[in-house]
């Protein structure tokens, strides 16, 4: 077990178990989705706003959390030095500050189904905290079958943009009459974030084989994972561009291009290094930039 010392060394350690960067991944979908409800219905209320977004920071800290400790028990975990359950060496404080915050988080989601009296946005919300559990908890552990992917896009794409949109609407009449924005905004949305864990395999081949994991780029093969990162980042702006130049989007939507150069960042540092662990490591890093700079571009997009 790790020993915890104050040394800068533990620190970067701690740093790295907590992972603040990846804190965006709430914060965009909630962005997006409150984005579209403005730009088609001019509505925006700032309570239930900021209630949403510091609960999907409370949820995503139980997944982060609550990760940790489900991989402690498969032993995926055992070279990872920046497991909070490594680093604490007490699995079930983890999971209780996991499962706390996972109250705290729903606890918020409740406050707006009350204030709304209407249970739809805490329905969508519990479905993809139950898809986040089958991600990682047992029976299921559906990453472990390479499953990640699909459920990382469907629950912080059309999911969570949908709960963030209809938090500020209460109706659906917008999104069936023009439905064309949400579409392309949720699958960008989507594609962005299943992007960051897609790129999270690329230097635990190894450690993933040994443990039974058949990620996609243990499926795949680096190589081929490398040429899928480039599509699927081509068609996540293709898709934009298109629906600008088709005038289903504001032209301010061309805003999101300013985020291209770290697309491109990203694709050609996988391109290069694919299968050296060492240095493909902070390509999840480079993707969480890319996600955030351009969800944050696409809302402000919208908007105006
Ligand atoms: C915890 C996740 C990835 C870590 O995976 P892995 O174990 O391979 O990595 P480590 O090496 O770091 O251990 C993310 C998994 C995401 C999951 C597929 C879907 C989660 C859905 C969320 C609950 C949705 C929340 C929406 C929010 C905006 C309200
Ligand atoms: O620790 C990680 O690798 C990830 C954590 C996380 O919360 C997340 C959320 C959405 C997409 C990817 C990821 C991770 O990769």
């Amino acid at each position: 077990m790790t020993t915890v010392s104050s040394s800068p060394t533990s620190f970067k350690l701690w740093l790295a178990a907590i992972k603040p960067p990846m804190y965006t991944v709430a914060i965009i979908p909630i962005w997006v989705g409150t984005a579209v409800a403005v730009a088609e219905q001019h509505l925006f209320n700032l309570r239930i706003f900021s209630t949403f977004l510091m609960a999907a920071i409370l949820i995503i800290a139980w997944l982060n959390l609550s990760n940790d400790v489900f991989d402690s028990e498969t032993g995926i975990d055992k070279n990872k030095a920046h497991s909070l359950v490594n680093l604490t060496g007490n699995k079930s404080l983890i999971f209780s500050l996991a499962n706390l915050c996972l109250i705290l988080g729903l606890a918020g989601i409740v406050a707006i189904a009350v204030w709304q009296q209407d249970v739809t946005v805490l329905t969508l919300i519990i479905g993809c905290c139950a898809l986040g559990y089958s991600y990682q908890g047992p029976p299921f552990r559906l990453g472990y079958r390479g499953l990640g992917e699909p459920i990382c896009f469907l629950t912080f794409g059309p999911m969570a943009l949908a709960a963030a949109y209809y938090s500020q609407t209460q109706s659906w009449q917008g999104l069936l009459h023009h439905p064309i924005p949400f579409l392309v905004a949720s699958s960008f949305i989507g594609i962005s974030t299943s992007i960051i864990l897609f790129c999270s395999h690329f230097h635990q081949v190894e450690d993933d084989q040994a443990a039974g994991k058949r990620s996609p780029i243990v499926r795949l093969g680096t190589q081929r994972g490398a040429t899928l990162l480039n599509y699927a980042t081509g068609l996540m702006f293709l898709a934009l561009a298109m629906a600008i130049s088709l005038g289903y989007l504001s032209p301010w939507v061309l805003l999101t291009f300013l985020s291209l150069p770290i697309a491109i960042q990203l694709c050609r540092h996988v391109q290069r290094h694919h299968n050296q662990p060492q240095q493909v490591s902070n390509c999840k890093f480079i993707a969480v930039n890319l996600h955030f700079l351009s969800g944050l571009l696409l809302g402000i997009g919208l908007t105006l």
